[in-house]
């Protein structure tokens, strides 16, 4: 049986130790299955953070496994994309956009085979013509879009997504959800979003994992039973759509 594509097992994190340490997260099981989307939701301060770093690798948790394509992670593995909100502070001011893009295959393939998967990204994100441009020539949502297209160079069969459209206005989220929701549809990538809108959690997923405050353990694993193509007006008038935020938002506002 092929394993979930991500399978996370009594996952808990600690920072520090002894009197000052805090427990950041107490007990998290789940799993994803490929070619699935999930939200994670929850009160500030949850851990929402910490668990998506503990699932790219960047964090070793205190205790616990997480395993990518039935391999516990140790670092972060090929096949893994991640996009963090701060889109300013992750890409290079001195690199073009498509040099920003190519970044995650430097040493690998060959100079025109990089150029080609970068302008195949930036053309998936719909900034082809914004190649030779630098990050700082561009408007907020497409620096993300950048930041997106850089992740997904590497065909990765998982991304994982921090807060990813927390920092731009509500139209370009709009946007950029579409985005994601594209992407999936045309490469069957899994998805792991973490996000502060209960909304977002519902429009972008198949299902929502409800945290609890810190130390968080999962309250609830809500499915979403949208029909796909989604879109942000029909779909957000379904009873389900409404039914399912209200679940969620009572869930979070009983912590
Ligand atoms: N490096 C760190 N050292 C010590 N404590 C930390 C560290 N990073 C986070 N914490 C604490 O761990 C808890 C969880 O933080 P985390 O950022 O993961 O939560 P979050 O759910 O993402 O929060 P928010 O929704 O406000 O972004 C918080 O109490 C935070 O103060």
């Amino acid at each position: 049986m092929t394993p979930p594509i991500l399978a996370v097992e009594g996952l808990e994190h600690r920072y520090g130790t002894g009197e000052r340490s805090h427990q950041a997260i107490a007990s998290v099981d789940f799993e994803l299955q490929a070619a699935q989307a999930m939200s994670i939701v929850g009160p500030s301060g949850a851990g929402k953070t910490t668990l998506l770093r503990c699932l790219t690798g960047l964090i070793t948790p205190t205790g616990g496994t997480v395993s990518f394509e039935g391999e516990a992670i140790r670092g972060i593995p090929n096949g893994i994309g991640v996009v963090f909100q701060d889109y300013s502070r992750s890409l290079f001011p001195w690199l073009s956009v498509l040099r920003n893009v190519e970044f995650p295959l430097r040493g690998g393939l060959g100079r025109a085979e990089r150029h080609e998967r970068a302008r195949e990204a930036l053309s998936m994100v719909g900034l082809s013509d914004a190649a030779r441009k630098y990050p700082w020539q561009l408007s907020g949502g497409m620096q993300q879009r950048v930041a997106i297209a850089r992740a997904l160079v590497t065909r990765p069969r998982l991304l994982l997504m921090d807060e990813p459209f927390a920092s731009v206005d509500a139209q370009t989220r709009a946007d950029l959800e579409d985005l994601v929701l594209t992407i999936r549809a045309e490469t069957d990538t899994s998805i792991v979003v973490v996000t502060h809108d209960i909304d977002e959690s519902v429009y972008l997923a198949d299902t929502v994992l409800v945290l609890s405050g810190s130390p968080s353990h999962v309250m609830a694993t809500v499915a979403v039973h949208l029909p796909y193509p989604r879109d942000q007006v029909g779909t957000k008038r379904l009873e389900e759509y409404l039914d399912t935020r209200a679940k969620i938002y009572d869930l979070i506002h009983s912590c």
